[in-house]
C-alpha cells in the first residue's frame, strides 16, 4: 500500500454533531440569531472539527511550495521562470507579500524547494524537497510521472507534519510558480468539464492576446490528454499539475487527517485542494477558502467543493496571502465565540424560543 493510501485511510468524519451544540452557544450569546453571519459558520465549523466547544485561538503555519513548470517555457506567463527561484530567495529573506502578512498573523513561513530548477544552499526556512527540477510542459507530454506526483504529494505530507508536530493547528498552503495558474485552470477545466476559457484568467497580468494563447495552450493539452480517467484523480494530477500543487494536494491530506483545518488561497492553492478533494472526499470538512481570487478558475473550483471564501479583496497573488489575511476572520470567529457575553450573563433580554 503506498503512504498516501495511509493518509487517506486516517481522514475521518469531524464532529458533525457539534454543529447543534455550536449553534446553541451562539444563539445565546447578545445579538440576534444569526447576526454575526459567516463568523458564525467559521466558529460552528471549528467545532466540528476539533470535535468540541473549547475553541483556542489557533497557531498558524504556512508552507510556500514552490517549483518550476516546463509550460513557463512556452509563453504562457507574463514573467520569466527564473522569477521562480528569486522569489524563493526573497521569501526566505522576509520581503515578499507572504512574509508580511504572516507576520501580521505571527504565522511561521517554511519555504519547501518541491521542484525548482534551481539548487538553493542551506537556509533556516528553506525546506529541501526536490522531486524534479520542474515538470515537463504538458502541452507535448505528462506534467510529471506518476511517481513524481506521489513524491511531491509526500513531500506536503512531511511539511504538514512538522509544522503541526511544532504547534501549528491552522495550516496555509502558499505556492510559488511561475506558469502555475495556467495548471490550476487545466485541472479545473479537466475535473469540471468547463471550456478552458471558463476557468482561464491572466495569471500575472497577460493581455488579451496573451490570454487567448493561455487558453489554447490549454485547449491543446486537453486534447492531448483527452483519455485521462477522471477517476484517476493522481494520474490527472500528474499529467495536467505541478509539484507545488501536488504538494499542497499533499499537504492538505496531512492536516485533515490529523485534524487540522488548512485554509486555502488563490487560484493554485485551491487545486491543491480540489485535488485532494477528488481524491479523498472526506477531506472537504477541514478546507476554508480564504479569499476570492481574480481568477475565475478559482470560483469554479470552489463551487465544485460548495465552499465560500471569506474575504474578497480583488487579489490576484497567490503565495497563501490571502489565507493569511483571512486568518485574521478565523482569530475574530474565535474569540467572538469565546469571550461574548451570553444573555443571561449580561441580563439582557433575548429570544423567545
Ligand atoms: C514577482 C512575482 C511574485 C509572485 N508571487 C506570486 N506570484 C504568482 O504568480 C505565479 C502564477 O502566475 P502565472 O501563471 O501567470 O505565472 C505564481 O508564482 C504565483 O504564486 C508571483 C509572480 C511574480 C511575477
Ligand atoms: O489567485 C491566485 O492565486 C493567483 C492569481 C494570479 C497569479 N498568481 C496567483
Amino acid at each position: 500500500m503506498h503512504r498516501l493510501e495511509e493518509i487517506l485511510r486516517q481522514i475521518k468524519e469531524p464532529a458533525t454533531e457539534m454543529a447543534e451544540k455550536a449553534q446553541v452557544h451562539l444563539d445565546n450569546l447578545t445579538k440576534p440569531r444569526g447576526a454575526l453571519g459567516r463568523l458564525e459558520q467559521v466558529a460552528a465549523r471549528l467545532c466540528i472539527i476539533k470535535g468540541s466547544l473549547e475553541l483556542k485561538q489557533p497557531t498558524c503555519g504556512a508552507a510556500i511550495f514552490a517549483a518550476d513548470h516546463g509550460s513557463a517555457l512556452d509563453g504562457v506567463s507574463l514573467y520569466p521562470r527564473e522569477v521562480t527561484a528569486q522569489m524563493v530567495y526573497n521569501f526566505l529573506s522576509g520581503g515578499a507579500a507572504m512574509n508580511v502578512l504572516c507576520r501580521q498573523v505571527d504565522s511561521v513561513v517554511k519555504v519547501v524547494d518541491v521542484g525548482v530548477d534551481h539548487d538553493f544552499e542551506d537556509a533556516p526556512d528553506l525546506i529541501h524537497a526536490k522531486v524534479a527540477r520542474g515538470t515537463k510542459s504538458f502541452l507535448r507530454e505528462p506534467a510529471m510521472t506518476r511517481e513524481e506526483a506521489l513524491d511531491a504529494m509526500m513531500a506536503g505530507a512531511k511539511v504538514a507534519r512538522e509544522l503541526i508536530d511544532s504547534g501549528c493547528d491552522l495550516l496555509i498552503p502558499g505556492e510559488m510558480g511561475i506558469g502555475n495558474t495556467t495548471s490550476s485552470s487545466a485541472l479545473a477545466a479537466f475535473f469540471l468539464q468547463k471550456n478552458p476559457a471558463e476557468v482561464t484568467g491572466r495569471g500575472t497580468g497577460l493581455d488579451d492576446e496573451g490570454l487567448a494563447r493561455k487558453v489554447d495552450y490549454i485547449k491543446g493539452a486537453l486534447e492531448l490528454h483527452k483519455d485521462l480517467n477522471p477517476c484517476d484523480s493522481v494520474g490527472v494530477l500528474a499529467a495536467l499539475g505541478g509539484l507545488e500543487i501536488a504538494a499542497i494536494a499533499g499537504y492538505a491530506l496531512k492536516a485533515a487527517s490529523l485534524g487540522v483545518p488548512v485554509i486555502l488561497d488563490g487560484i493554485i492553492s485551491t487545486a491543491g485542494g480540489f485535488v485532494a478533494c477528488r481524491i479523498c472526499p472526506e477531506a472537504l470538512p477541514y478546507f476554508f477558502s480564504g479569499h476570492a481570487s481574480v481568477e475565475k478558475g478559482q470560483a469554479a473550483m470552489l463551487k465544485g467543493m460548495a465552499l465560500e471564501p471569506l474575504l474578497d479583496l480583488d487579489m490576484r497573488l497567490g503565495e497563501g496571502t490571502g489565507a493569511a489575511l483571512s486568518v485574521a476572520v478565523v482569530r475574530a470567529a474565535v474569540a467572538i465565540f469565546n469571550e461574548m457575553a451570553t444573555f443571561e450573563s449580561a441580563g439582557v433580554i433575548g429570544h423567545e424560543d
